[in-house]
């Protein structure tokens, strides 16, 4: 996929949590690469969308996992027809095209990937593509963007403080109940009623986080719910299908959480 085709023609919806916009613009305008924290399903890749379709720049999404190596970032040869040919990684075509790369997750990727990106993200703004002999200078536009989520790191897997301290970071939370509720009926297609009831079913379950449960409902999952009761779903069945069996396996804590939106619904 060229770099061209991420470029996001249409303005994603995306409503602001807090200043997360002009912190976001303000980095950029200085080159100094992003941050974003966040519990999952909060709305930071919207976000990345949202900023990607507002700077105007293409949008280089990579999602890290723990086989995720240099090369898969910056580029390898390939034998293609016979000839070896020189094939840039997502992170590269990213520099090249001044676009954004936005490293999902990167508490995810082993520490000798991740350290790639510290000299794009110091006053360097270089991408060493040692392989190939070249350094790459990054232009301007081009803007380095992580996210990891604080509440699933363990001391295993978390992230360098040489890494996290070349970054401006923007922590985004699940929004207040108003405009959570109004993002839900947006997006699921719902009324206000419908999504202010799944907005306190969310409140019931993020209350349980951490006597039970890892994490409780996030916006995603509450818009997974509304989407199911737009169709015709029953709220209670929505909400058992596409929350609760998403937060737990345990049948006592599943029980819990369906009896809580019995209550509601
Ligand atoms: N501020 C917001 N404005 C509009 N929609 C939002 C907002 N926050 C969350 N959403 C909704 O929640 C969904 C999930 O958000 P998103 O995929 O951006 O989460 P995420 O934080 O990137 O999750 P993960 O860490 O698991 O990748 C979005 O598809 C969107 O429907």
């Amino acid at each position: 996929m060229k770099p061209e085709d991420h470029v996001i023609a249409e303005e994603p919806y995306y409503e602001p949590v807090g200043d997360e916009i002009a912190v976001f613009e303000a980095a950029y305008a200085k080159g100094l690469p992003i941050l974003l924290k966040g519990p999952t399903g909060c709305g930071k890749t919207r976000f990345m969308e949202y900023m990607a379709w507002r700077l105007k720049r293409a949008l280089i999404t990579v999602s890290c996992h723990d086989d995720l190596t240099s090369s898969d970032l910056v580029g390898r040869f390939l034998v293609k027809g016979g000839e070896t040919v020189w094939v840039d990684g997502p992170l590269a075509r990213a520099v090249r095209a001044g676009g954004i790369c936005y490293l999902d997750e990167i508490v995810e990727a082993r520490k000798d990937t991740t350290v790639v990106i510290h000299p794009l993200a110091d006053d360097r703004r270089v991408l060493p593509m040692e392989k190939l002999g070249e350094l790459l200078a990054a232009p301007d536009t081009f803007c380095l963007a992580i996210s990891y989520n604080p509440g699933y790191q363990s001391v295993l897997k978390d992230l360098k403080l040489s890494t996290r301290q070349r970054f401006v970071a923007l922590e985004l939370t699940y929004p207040d109940a108003a405009l959570e509720q109004k993002i839900v009926a947006q997006e699921a297609r719902i009324d206000a009623e419908q999504a202010r009831q799944l907005v306190r079913f969310a409140h019931m379950t993020r209350n349980l986080k951490g006597q039970g449960l890892d994490e409780g409902a996030s916006t995603r999952l509450l818009v997974h719910a509304g989407k199911l009761i737009a169709a015709g779903i029953a709220p209670v069945t929505a909400c058992r299908s596409a929350i609760a069996e998403a937060l737990t396996d345990d049948p006592e804590m599943l029980a819990a959480v369906n009896e809580l939106s019995s209550s509601l619904f």
